[in-house]
């Protein structure tokens, strides 16, 4: 006969509860080895000057790594959980290599947080223009922006006076979409230029004579090579915003095709990850 104390759950449960805990304390304490070991890296980098030269923030690194962590995600955890401990993972290895701060507007903040973690400095101000003026002066290390949108107000469209290429759209969040999320819902913009990855969308801006239709513009775009994602038009439509497959340089020949509307590079940002992953996702 077995002893009933071993089928007995109060006494049962206990014991597993316990070694469970015990397995618990170990993989902490391996986790947060590794964690000391990667922040004691990336203050050691920047010690030794290797990130000199240029902004600690490289937003096309960063999504690199989190893709490369998805790609290799399995198991019970969240997609969305992985992606939020290594945004805090990397934001607060940013803030060792640098003063690290973000300005943005209230409704951005959420992401901003979601994005630079919650220990980030962060400032919001009345307006995008106000956002963009405190990148400009050196008291942000970058601006966080809506999403520009089609015939947004005059004052909400950011993106028509953006100072490029002096000023940038370098990232745009979140990193991982939400559930049934086509567009990201934000942009970062910073006084640098992003580091290409496999996948990227650029966006360049054009002037439009008042009658030249929607149609026009992508046929004009398709025809110099540079198929339009997406188009945003401006209210008062003299101005759009065509979001491109790839990064474009200022000196991309493919921009001279398109002289007529006066193309303007304002930079660009790595695709965004699927909520769900790619074999998971529904066929097209
Ligand atoms: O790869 C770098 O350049 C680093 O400094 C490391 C690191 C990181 O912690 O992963 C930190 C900041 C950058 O924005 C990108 C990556």
């Amino acid at each position: 006969m077995s002893d009933p104390a071993l089928t007995d759950p109060s006494v049962v449960q206990p014991l597993a509860l316990a070694s469970a805990r015990a397995e618990f304390d170990a993989i902490d304490d391996a986790v947060h080895d590794l964690l000391m070991r990667r922040s004691a890296l990336s203050a050691q980098l920047s010690a030794q000057g290797m990130k000199a030269g240029g902004a600690s923030f490289r937003p096309g690194r960063e999504a690199m790594i989190l893709r490369r962590l998805l790609a290799r995600h399995g198991g019970p955890m969240p997609r969305a959980t992985v992606v939020r401990l290594w945004r805090e993972v990397i934001s607060s290895s940013l803030r060792l290599q640098s003063a690290f701060s973000v300005a943005t507007t209230a409704g951005c903040e959420p992401l901003a947080r979601g994005h630079f973690g919650l220990d980030t400095p962060l400032r919001t101000h009345a307006t995008p223009s106000r956002v963009l003026a405190a990148l400009s002066a050196g008291e942000a290390s970058v601006a966080i922006l809506p999403s520009p949108a089609d015939g947004e107000p005059p004052e909400a469209a950011w993106w028509i006076s953006l100072d490029a290429p002096r000023l940038q759209v370098v990232a745009a969040l979140p990193f991982l979409m939400q559930p049934g999320q086509l567009l990201p819902s934000a942009m970062v913009v910073a006084a640098f230029a992003a580091d290409a990855t496999p996948r990227d969308r650029g966006l360049l801006r054009l002037e439009r004579a008042p009658n030249t239709s929607r149609d026009a513009l992508v046929g004009a775009l398709t025809a110099a090579g540079l198929s339009p994602l997406r188009l945003i038009l401006s209210a008062d439509g003299l101005r759009a915003l065509a979001e491109v497959e790839g990064l474009i340089a200022p000196e991309d020949p493919r921009l001279a095709g398109l002289a007529a509307l006066r193309p303007w590079p304002v930079g660009g940002y790595a695709e965004p990850e699927p909520d769900t992953p790619a074999a998971q996702a529904e066929p097209a």
